[in-house]
């Protein structure tokens, strides 16, 4: 089902990659929109049944195929891992992570604000409490690896997506687009790392309790409760928001490729 892209494509190169995948997934954006009012049954019957988010995961399947199964973690999966891309990752998550924590405070304050269900308020809470141990175990896996994260300094793509975070911060972005956002960032770790300790895998074993970290089952229903409050809120949107949400879904997936690209040490 999914497309293998291997350590040496150029589809995945830092120069040009953002510029493509903008150009054709705006393409591709006008076309759906345009044909909205002749929409064929089908698609409005699927739309129903699979949720805006399956749906545009299929649409934009290249775009998700490669912040999933990226070099870094098929690098992983088959063990050709260079442990200095690891470390280069493992050091930018960090800092990744902790401005993570104020994105989902974030998100907690709309669906207080904004959400029509109390139910969602206990699943980001959830999530927000897990940031806790897992800033913890960074610190652990930095100190084991030998990594002096108080020296770390962030990267032009980390930079470029915690000031996509900051952006979603604003009280005027609407809770459904930073649901949509909120989901597809976990639901990238979640598919990516679960790839890795899938049966087959080989990654090292120093590697798999960070793989499990992400790929684990729990984790795995956090992410599709995300995916069904996004959801949820996308079958409610006008099409307006629904068009902000598509866009973000892509940025944020933009966003994930750019960040594994740094552990090639090329950005
Ligand atoms: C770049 C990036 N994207 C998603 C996650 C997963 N969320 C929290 O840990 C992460 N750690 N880093």
């Amino acid at each position: 089902m999914f497309i293998r892209l291997g350590p040496s494509s150029s589809f995945l190169g830092v120069h040009g990659l953002g510029f493509w995948l903008k150009a054709t997934c705006r393409v591709e954006l006008a076309l759906l929109y345009k044909t909205k009012s002749d929409c064929k049954k089908e698609e409005v019957r699927e739309r129903m049944e699979a949720g805006m988010s399956e749906l545009w995961m299929k649409k934009h399947r290249l775009l998700y195929q490669a912040a999933t199964r990226h070099p870094f973690i098929l690098s992983i999966r088959d063990a050709t891992i260079n442990i200095a891309s690891f470390k280069t990752w493992l050091a930018q998550d960090y800092l990744f992570v902790r401005a993570f924590v104020p994105f989902v405070a974030s998100v907690i304050i709309k669906a207080w604000k904004e959400s029509d269900e109390s139910g969602d308020m206990e699943v980001i809470l959830g999530g927000m409490a897990s940031l806790e141990d897992e800033i913890s175990w960074f610190k652990r896996e930095a100190a084991n690896w030998g990594i002096s994260l108080s020296e770390v300094l962030p990267q032009q793509a980390n930079k470029n997506y915690c000031r996509l975070l900051e952006s979603l911060m604003n009280p005027d972005v609407e809770y459904t687009v930073v649901m949509t956002a909120f989901w597809a960032i976990e639901a990238v770790y979640q598919e990516s790392f679960a790839h890795c300790i899938e049966e087959g895998s080989k990654t090292p074993p120093e590697l798999k309790e960070t793989c499990a970290r992400w790929g684990n089952q729990a984790f795995g229903n956090y992410c599709q409760s995300l995916q069904k409050i996004a959801d949820r809120r996308l079958q409610k949107a006008s099409d307006e928001e629904l068009k902000k949400a598509e866009v973000m879904l892509m940025s944020v997936l933009e966003h994930e490729v750019e960040f594994w690209n740094m552990s090639r040490g090329n950005v």
